[in-house]
């Protein structure tokens, strides 16, 4: 049986995953009271009582804003503590699989990115994540970094669950029309990242399938374009907003000032990893659509707003 620690258990992918890994092994599922990856001291005694033979990472410091000035702990999380999970799965011959994002990318090219190009963040949260990448490669452990973006479930905080609110609260809102990327949704990356496994163990692990690959919805789309749809979907369920004039206004990046950069284009090629695992997620309007109503399938209570 597969030992497996999972951390960010109430994270958004996290939760997703607790479900997803079952199938595969046993999982012990942690959250930042139980693992605190800014604490090097925890990580060590951690995983050296769990002793897994994986370790999935989608815990992160995600306030890309906040970021700016809390530098010092989202380098710690972010940059540092995916090295030390590298190297303690290197001492017990584990596999670590790791999240990154899109945020890498200074977002200046104007077709999807490959594994191959070369990232620039222009963002504190950016510039932490890539360094923990670069702090797995650097370990030798056998490992997957699995490059997202644009995350949204029906768990934890996200931009659907924003515009939702949102959409109730204002008569307009405006959104910024000039950044594309692909939103992704957490239970799609979990339930891929557990068929990756399955196919990755049956080839024995092999070490060439190791290494970094992006995987995120199909399609692109901006946060305009891609409000307008929430909204769209959440007006087949909420009767408040059924019939409520709202206008949703496209702005420009300058229009909407905030502390970190954001990436024009961050549209993620997803080639890689189709081939060499067969995973290809669905175009980004089918998974919302099944998110949003799962979303209003939800008790009242957990319906934001
Ligand atoms: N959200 C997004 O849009 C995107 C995310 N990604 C990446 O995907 C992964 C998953 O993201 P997502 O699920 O959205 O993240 P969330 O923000 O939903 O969850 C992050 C989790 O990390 C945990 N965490 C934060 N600090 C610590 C700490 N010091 N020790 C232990 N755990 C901690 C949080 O736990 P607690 O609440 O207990 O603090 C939380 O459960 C991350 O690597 C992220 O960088 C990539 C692209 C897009
Ligand atoms: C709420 C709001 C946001 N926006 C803009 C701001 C920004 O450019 C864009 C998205 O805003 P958010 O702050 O929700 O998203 P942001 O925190 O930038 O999301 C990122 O999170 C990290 C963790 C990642 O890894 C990225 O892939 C990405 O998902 O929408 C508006 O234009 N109008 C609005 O009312
Ligand atoms: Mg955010």
């Amino acid at each position: 049986m597969t030992r497996i620690l999972l951390t960010g258990k109430n994270g958004q992918v996290g939760w997703e995953l607790q479900r997803s890994l079952a199938d595969f092994g046993e999982v012990v599922a942690t959250d930042s009271g139980e693992l605190d990856l800014a604490d090097p001291q925890a990580i060590r005694r951690v995983v050296r009582e769990v002793k897994p033979d994986l370790i999935v990472n989608p815990a992160a410091y995600t306030a890309v804003d906040k970021a700016e000035t809390e530098t010092d702990l989202a380098q710690a999380v972010n940059g540092d503590a995916p090295g030390m999970l590298a190297a303690e799965a290197l001492r017990l011959n584990a596999v670590l699989v790791h999240y990154s994002t899109d945020y890498v990318f200074d977002g200046s090219k104007s077709a999807p990115y490959t594994e191959a190009d070369a990232p620039n963040p222009q963002c504190v949260y950016g510039r932490t994540k890539l360094a923990g990448e670069q702090a797995i490669r650097a370990s030798g452990c056998k490992h997957l970094i699995l490059r997202t973006s644009w995350v949204y479930g029906v768990h934890g905080g996200n931009f659907v669950k924003t515009m939702l609110r949102l959409a109730r609260e204002r008569n307009e809102l405006r959104i910024v029309a000039d950044q594309f990327g692909a939103p992704t949704w957490a239970r799609d990356l979990a339930q891929s990242t557990a068929s990756v496994l399955q196919n990755w163990s049956q080839k024995d692990w092999d070490s060439s399938l190791g290494g970094l690959y992006h995987l995120t919805a199909a399609g692109r789309t901006s946060w305009h374009q891609y409000a307008e749809e929430i909204v769209r979907l959440a007006r087949q369920y909420d009767p408040a907003l059924a019939s409520k004039a709202l206008d949703i206004r496209a702005i420009a990046t300058h229009e909407y000032p905030l502390p970190a950069k954001r990436p024009v284009n961050s549209v993620l090629a997803n080639d890689r990893i189709r081939a060499a695992f067969g995973i290809a997620l669905p175009a980004w309007q089918d998974s919302l659509a099944e998110c949003v109503r799962l979303i209003y399938q939800q008790p009242v209570s957990a319906v934001p707003g």
